[in-house]
């Protein structure tokens, strides 16, 4: 029986073929946990009787969610880390080194056919390499860390088809977010999603990391891009699915017409053309995130904000996804032209993309984000209302002091 991309990296990793709905336990290639989960890890690891992780070269530690430390409480979970990283041999990433699941890609600890766990929910993100990637909560993590298992049920898969070639000015993120609007928030709980198609094909690996990253979104377990047409600067052994792999559902979308989408508040699958949102005033505009805080999305916001200044009734906050980020985007410019249209840049980071720091809006704001998340109270305050776009949409936004299709100043 043929097999989708999920169960073909599952099986190789037990040694037989498994299917959907199977329960194994299986060895990870590498795993990892945040500042918001790696301290809950460390007390369960302590807990379980754990004494040395199974592989420390295969275990990192992050501090990238309030990072540098916003208060006290936050500073002894941070020295927590450090002294456990220090005492096991294993990578601790710094303040300012990046975001989570991006220090991981760019730091090859997960790599096409592998199976990556990670505390924390955008852990899918490492689809876009082709590999099974899930998120788990700080015990499971703890587990994994001691013994280098995970126990998985082998999820069914939803295979999403994309044909057509995405206008010129729509993005990875435009379309990722017409995907979550179709499929809705739970429509792929604890399902695997598996990204096919030309459009797909086309893609960058930063642009799939954003495609892959809002599997999350769907509720989905993991959410894995078809390896065709991806680029790495290494060989690697791509894994595709079996022509008769059975799948739960299909979707087929022709991708061609797709206009810039937005998301409006307060839930990600609440994505309409942007068409419908144009005109609403912003105060806020926010770059960042492991959705889009990359060099290409800091490019495209440059292209548009190059030469003018953003609105004045508007702040702009740039957040890149990590150090290697930040010093490509210096060194090619893009960040003095951020800059000088007025944005600030923060660490390297979440920055305020979870609301625990460096950037909370006020009462009544309304904030243009790129990043994957708007629930109520996502940014830290529950009387402000998000709207989630591409970086174009954000920096045009950011332009105008108004929710405006970025086309204009792309095409
Ligand atoms: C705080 C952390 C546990 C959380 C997650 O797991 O996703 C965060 O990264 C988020 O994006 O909400
Ligand atoms: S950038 Fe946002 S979504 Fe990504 S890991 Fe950090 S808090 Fe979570």
């Amino acid at each position: 029986m043929g097999q989708t991309i999920s169960e073909k990296i599952i099986s190789n990793h037990i040694g037989k073929k498994v299917y959907a709905g199977e329960l194994v336990v299986s060895e990870v290639d590498g795993c990892m946990a945040s500042d918001t989960t790696g301290p809950l890890t460390i007390k369960a690891f302590h807990e379980m009787g754990g004494k040395k992780v199974f592989s420390p070269d295969k275990c990192a530690l992050i501090i990238d969610h309030a990072a540098p430390s916003p208060n006290e409480r936050i500073a002894n979970l941070h020295k927590m880390m450090r002294d456990f990283a220090k005492e096991q041999g294993m990578r601790l990433f710094e303040i300012g080194e990046g975001i989570c699941h991006q220090v991981m890609v760019e730091n090859a600890y997960v790599k096409p056919g592998n199976i990556f766990i990670g505390a924390d929910s955008h852990t899918p993100t490492y689809g876009a390499l082709n590999a099974f990637a899930c998120g788990v909560g700080s015990t499971d993590l703890a587990a994994t860390m001691m013994t280098g298992k995970i126990w998985l049920k082998v999820p069914q898969t939803i295979q999403i088809n994309c044909s057509g070639k995405l206008q010129e000015g729509v993005t990875a993120k435009d379309l990722i977010l017409f995907l979550v609007g179709k499929v809705t928030v739970s429509g792929a709980t604890y399902q695997a999603i598996e990204f096919t198609g030309e459009t797909f094909e086309r893609l960058s690996l930063a642009s799939r990391m954003t495609v892959a990253n809002m599997s999350s979104e769907m509720g989905a377990k993991t959410g894995i891009v078809h390896p065709k047409g991806l680029k790495l600067d290494y060989d690697f052994e791509a894994i595709t699915p079996d022509e008769d792999a059975n799948y739960i559902k299909t979707f087929d979308f022709d991708v061609a017409g797709l206009e810039p989408q937005v998301s409006a508040p307060e839930s990600p699958d609440n994505v309409h053309n942007i068409s419908n949102y144009e005109g609403t005033k912003i105060n806020y505009a926010f770059i960042g995130t492991c959705c889009n805080g990359r060099l290409e999305d800091l490019n495209i916001a440059a292209e548009i904000l190059k030469g003018k200044k953003i609105h004045p009734d508007v702040r702009m906050v740039i957040a890149p996804a990590s150090q290697s980020v930040l010093l490509d985007a210096i060194s090619n410019g893009t960040m003095s032209t951020l800059i000088e249209a007025g944005a600030s840049l923060i660490t390297s980071g979440c920055g305020p993309c979870v609301g625990t720091h460096q950037g909370v809006p006020a009462d009544g704001e309304v904030v243009i984000s790129a990043a994957n998340r708007n629930f109520r109270g996502r940014m830290g305050n529950p009387n402000s209302n998000i709207y989630l776009g591409a970086p174009s949409t954000v920096a045009a936004s950011a332009l105008e002091g108004q929710i405006v299709n970025p086309k204009k100043y792309l095409v």
